[in-house]
């Protein structure tokens, strides 16, 4: 298989290099700048992407290639960070500028297949201070910015570009990629993850020669697709397993045990909620509830999995961001650490499979519907490990449980009846401890106030709130006020993330 490789610089958008790529059915992956030129040796590695990076080249101590991945003799990209470090490691300067940040117009002055299809002068994004002030002998210099700056560069097969053409702000940066790929580094084969079904079916069954496997299923599109191909790869060797703490949303246990069951994968139910319910009640502070959440889990896992001895090994829906994530990047700034729950304790002694490991979310959802599961399934919003617990402000109590749960409910079924549900990345209810007084039936009462939360995002590290028609607010407003007789008011959540985050806990 053909593939590319991106040399991570800790460059906060070296994961978009490989999704826009991969997209465009071009195979990516990400390597450590130490174990670049090993691998970049592979025959079937076509080209090297080198990342941008919050270092500046003539820092001392910062990130590096080795000077041999220029002799291989393969195209290189460099974006950014990886423009600045070509120009320095071959002999051109790199100084500090003025810094360029967000939309820039750049102009092209010499025609390339890199830059098929665009315009003599297009807008891109910069984020960048340092610049190449000299590049090295022998390159051409093919785009200057509206400020002067080398914004792209070549010699040979060797390019580089100031601008983050990964980003969406940089409307032909797709293209620029893809031409890269195609044109200069000659990748002809077109990748797409529903082919590769089959051959992760395969895997799983070398893999799991005898015994059992354990697949904790929480109803999330990654589980459910790994539920899936494990049974279809062992049959009935696979145990789905799934535990009700008692924070999902309304009819959520029963739906994905009944969705399930349907696909032919029984599913072991453990009915947990009273456990969860009395550990967290009282209990205010976030990070608390996590814990309790997390380690009530465990206990619950571990006694189930007594409960079948024939077990060696445990599927979990790790993901390639996780992965990559989990091999923390020299030199890259943490912005946030991510709370995935961290999956499944990993003491268990039970040998992990991951079939999803080279996967992005988007990708696993092409999986989903080529396996041909429901809509529900695929598109399915992201749903935070510790449940509606963290969509509960100040004290857990069960009867801001009942609220948020209703009101969810009540938001989830206005935005699928206007067409919206779907188009959103997360939609949902929080409840806090502030009240407001109200007038029902002629009466002084005093409720609750629910805050409604709609956002819009790509991959959940930035945000944007969902500009909603009024009316559909109008009717969600209505009806949590009228069907949940507790609350008194509905606010609308109008912060983008950052500078706050999405869940409210
Ligand atoms: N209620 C549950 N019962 C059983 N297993 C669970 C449950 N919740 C989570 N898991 C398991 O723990 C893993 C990590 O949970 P988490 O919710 O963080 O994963 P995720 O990346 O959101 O994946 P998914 O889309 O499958 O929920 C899941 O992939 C699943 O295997
Ligand atoms: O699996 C998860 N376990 C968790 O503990 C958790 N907390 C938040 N989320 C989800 O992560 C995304 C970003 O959330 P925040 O903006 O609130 O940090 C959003 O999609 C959140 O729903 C979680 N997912
Ligand atoms: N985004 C980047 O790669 C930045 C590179 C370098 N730190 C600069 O500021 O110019
Ligand atoms: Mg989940």
């Amino acid at each position: 298989m053909e593939r590319i490789v991106v040399v991570n610089f800790g460059g906060q958008y070296a994961h978009l290099i490989a999704r826009r790529l991969r997209e465009r059915g071009v195979y990516t992956e990400i390597v450590t700048p130490e174990d670049a030129v090993e691998i970049a040796k592979a025959p079937d590695v076509k080209a090297i992407i080198l990342s941008g990076g919050p270092s500046s080249v003539y820092q001392e101590g910062a990130p590096d290639v080795p000077d041999e991945l220029f002799a291989i003799g393969k195209p290189i990209l460099g974006i950014c960070y990886g423009h600045q470090l070509i120009a320095k490691k071959l002999g051109g300067l790199v100084r500090r500028g003025k810094g360029e940040y967000g939309k820039t117009l750049v102009r092209v002055l010499v025609n390339d297949h890199i830059f098929d299809t665009w315009e003599s002068e297009e807008i891109v994004w910069m984020s960048h201070s340092d610049y190449v002030a000299q590049p090295p002998e022998g390159f051409t210099i093919l785009a200057v910015s509206e400020n002067g700056y080398v914004a792209a560069m070549k010699k040979d097969y060797i390019y580089g570009v100031q601008f983050h053409p990964e980003v969406v702000h940089t409307p032909k940066g797709g293209v620029l990629l893809e031409n890269f790929a195609r044109k200069i580094a000659g990748v002809k084969h077109v990748w797409k993850p529903e082919d590769q079904i089959g051959k992760l079916i395969e895997e799983i069954r070398k893999e799991v020669k005898d015994g059992d496997i354990i697949i904790g299923v929480s109803g999330g599109v990654d589980s459910t697709v790994v539920a899936v191909l494990v049974h279809m790869a062992v049959g009935e060797r696979a145990k789905a397993v799934f535990i009700d703490h008692g924070l999902f949303r309304e009819g959520e246990p029963e739906q994905v045990v009944k969705l399930l069951n349907s696909l032919g994968i029984k599913v072991y139910y453990v009915d947990a909620r009273e456990r969860f319910l009395k550990r967290l009640e009282g209990v205010s502070d976030c990070e608390e509830k996590r814990r309790i959440i997390g380690e009530t889990f465990a206990e619950v896992f571990t006694e189930t999995l007594s409960k079948f001895p024939e077990v060696k090994y445990l599927a979990q829906g790790t993901l390639y961001p996780d992965v990559i994530e989990s091999g923390a990047v020299k030199g890259a700034d943490k912005i946030k650490s991510h709370h995935n729950v961290g999956g499944l304790p990993r003491w268990f002694n039970l040998k992990l499979i991951e079939p999803l490991r080279e996967f992005y979310k988007d990708e696993v959802r092409k999986l989903a519907r080529a396996l041909g599961l429901p809509d529900e399934v695929v598109y399915r919003h992201p749903f935070p490990g510790p449940g509606l617990a963290v969509r509960i402000i100040g004290p857990f109590t069960r009867e801001k449980l009942e609220i948020v749960r209703k009101a969810t409910k009540i938001i989830e079924e206005e935005l699928e009846k206007g067409g919206i549900l779907r188009k959103v990345w997360q939609a949902f209810a929080v409840v806090g401890d502030d009240k407001w007084v109200g007038v029902k039936g002629d009466r002084r009462t005093v409720g609750y106030i629910v805050t409604i939360r709609v956002v819009e995002s790509e991959d959940a590290m930035t945000a944007d709130w969902s500009r909603l028609p009024y009316e559909v607010i109008e009717r969600i407003s209505t009806r949590i006020t009228s069907e949940i007789p507790q609350v008194t008011m509905v606010t609308y959540a109008v912060t983008t993330k950052p500078p706050s985050t999405i869940e409210p806990c």
